[in-house]
């Protein structure tokens, strides 16, 4: 349109030569193709880095690589608008299934309902799970205070408010006498968690949560964040990343075990190729074949469930390559992005997004997510603790606070140059130091505390306000240094924490000397920065500084996690 006016007004009108006619026609012919190409990207996708899966970051210039990719997976199938449409209606996926391929819904699921793909089934299965989730019970208070203000029960055992035993010193116990915390795990006098198996942990919450005749038990409820949260129905798109609900369903089904992606295709009725271990999807747009996995895998035992285990940074700290080595346990279900920074950055799109961005997991596995953005915002500890299950476990990766300051600000340099290589021509090891140095100290040549790349690396500051919140064995302190040096006992000391069943093994390891890194022979995680800006060569004076800065908190940090760190004094 905005070339065709001026087009035909130049070439109708006689004064103007020829010259300037054909000058006009190549103009809007170029500003056609532009606007051609416009419509192909969407705008969200041209400026927004996407981070997802195992994909490494990635610029605007790669999205039709990733585009053509993500088309490719079979998986994914070609069906359908790859953008997610808010107002999709699943139920109308019926009449799809049979537009497609011919089959009605009946004959895909061996003869049932997929109850994702009905509506009036999946509303009832949403009222079901919103009645759990919003119905709240009376709490009897049947407990009495006595004189010196702590709680008892007619039996004369001391209780806290919410029916909790405790000892007449405020320890908490169970009926039988055993110690626990204050959220139900079990401990010993010296309060070491007896308990710690959180795939048990979440049985007895389950046991415990149960209502009877309307009215909660209250002495043997642990918090009330036990609640089930409803699943969410459909795929949310929102967020800190930009990603479409094929994208997302592309991760689920490239995060499932072959095993469980057969069974799946199996109880839908959907063929699957064994060889590429891939299921074969009707036309069908990303949002149904949600709804049918979604039906399908809780048929097999499978939902989405909030995490119990996270990993909360540090940043630059090895965050990525943990998530590669974690995520191998066959007992660990990863979530669909590599990271969510849902509790720091995008709290107010609410739970339910951050369900939608877990994997599917049986209830011998544990959720896990990542997002090293956790361990240094605000209010993240509060709010974990008033939405994630009381049994939530933290992995909180640390390094050589000098080394993490000088690996974050490349990071975020390699950012400004818009993670384009060509532009970060001209810089050397000189100039990055020269910059570094600039960012870092204030005018009067001090180490500057108001930065984010400094605060960042003043571990003790952050691990006091997570302590507020959760006790220090709630969190497993994994230091890059000993990572590199051997992996596979931190890995196996992790397990133990986690309470997983034995998996690693030494013969599964090896150290790269190209790399400089640990790997496992099934392969490497994949480097998170680019790396392509050259490293600050920033001379002993610059390091000595820093050390001498972050030292004291080095030491404080070591006090709070009773733990020694190859940094701890440098
Ligand atoms: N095994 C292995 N393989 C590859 N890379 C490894 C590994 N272990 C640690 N690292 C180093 O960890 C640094 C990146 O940390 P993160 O992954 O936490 O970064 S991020 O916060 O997710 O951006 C980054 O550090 P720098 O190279 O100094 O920038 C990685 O080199």
């Amino acid at each position: 349109m905005f070339q065709v006016v001026p087009l035909r007004i130049t070439f109708t009108m006689s004064s103007i030569s020829l010259k300037t006619k054909g000058a006009v026609f190549l103009l809007c012919l170029a500003s056609f193709t532009l606007g051609r190409f416009l419509v192909v990207f969407e705008p969200d996708q041209w400026f927004v880095y996407q981070r997802w899966g195992d994909v490494a970051p990635v610029s605007r210039f790669d999205v039709p690589k990733i585009k053509s990719r993500y088309e490719k997976e079979s998986d994914i199938g070609a069906a359908g608008s790859d953008r997610d449409n808010p107002s999709e209606n699943i139920s109308a996926a019926d009449s799809e299934i049979e537009e497609a391929g011919g089959k009605s819904l009946g004959t895909i699921y061996h003869g049932e309902k997929i109850p994702g793909l009905d509506s009036e089934t999946d509303k009832k299965n949403d009222q079901v799970e919103d009645n759990i989730v919003n119905r709240r019970p009376p709490i009897i208070n049947e407990n009495v205070e006595d004189e010196t203000g702590n709680f008892k029960d007619e039996a004369g055992n001391f209780k806290d408010e919410t029916g909790n035993f405790k000892d007449e010193t405020g320890n908490f116990k169970d009926e039988t006498g055993n110690f626990k915390d204050e959220t139900g795990n079990f401990k010993d006098e010296h309060s070491i968690v007896k308990d710690e198996h959180s795939i048990k942990y979440e049985t007895v919450i389950a046991e415990t949560s149960i209502v009877k005749d309307d009215k909660m038990i209250v002495k043997k409820t642990p918090p009330v964040k036990t609640k089930p949260v409803a699943q969410p129905n459909r795929l949310h798109t929102g967020g800190r990343y930009s990603i479409t609900s094929s994208q997302l369903l592309g991760n689920a089904l490239r995060f499932m075990s072959p095993d469980v992606k057969a069974s799946f295709a199996n109880i839908t009725g959907l063929k699957y190729d064994k060889q590429k271990a891939t299921v074969i999807w009707p036309n069908l747009s990303a949002q149904k074949k949600w709804a049918v996995l979604r039906a399908g895998m809780r048929k097999l035992g499978y939902e989405q469930r909030l995490p119990t285990v996270i990993c909360l940074g540090v940043k630059k700290g090895g965050t990525t390559a943990f998530l590669y080595y974690l995520v191998q346990h066959p007992q660990i279900a990863r979530a669909l992005l590599e990271e969510i920074h849902y509790f720091s950055i995008d709290y107010e799109i609410g739970l339910d997004y951050y369900l939608s961005r877990m994997g599917f997991s049986s209830q011998n596995m544990l959720q896990f997510e990542k997002s090293p953005s956790y361990f240094v915002f605000q209010n993240v500890p509060e709010r974990m603790l008033k939405d994630l299950p009381p049994n939530v476990k933290f992995v909180v990766c640390v390094r050589d606070p000098v080394e993490r300051t000088i690996s974050d600000f490349r990071h975020e340099y390699e950012l400004k140059l818009n993670r384009n290589p060509s532009m970060a021509r001209g810089e050397t090891p000189a100039t990055q130091a020269k910059h570094f140095v600039e960012m870092i100290f204030n005018r009067n040549g001090e180490v500057d505390m108001s930065k984010g790349l400094t605060r960042e690396s003043v571990y003790s500051m952050h691990f006091k306000r997570w302590l507020q919140s959760f006790p220090r064995d709630r969190f497993y302190i994994l230091s890059h240094e000993r990572v590199d040096k051997d992996l596979y006992s931190e890995l196996k000391n992790l397990e133990k924490f986690l309470g997983l069943e034995s998996f690693y093994k030494r013969s599964m390891f090896y150290y790269d000397e190209k790399r400089q890194a640990p790997c496992m022979r099934s392969g490497c995680p994949h480097p998170s920065t680019p790396g392509f800006l050259p490293k600050a060569d920033l001379g002993p004076d610059v390091i000595q500084q820093l050390r001498d800065f972050f030292r004291p908190y080095n030491q404080e940090f070591a006090q709070l996690t009773h733990m020694n760190f190859s940094w701890t004094n440098l």
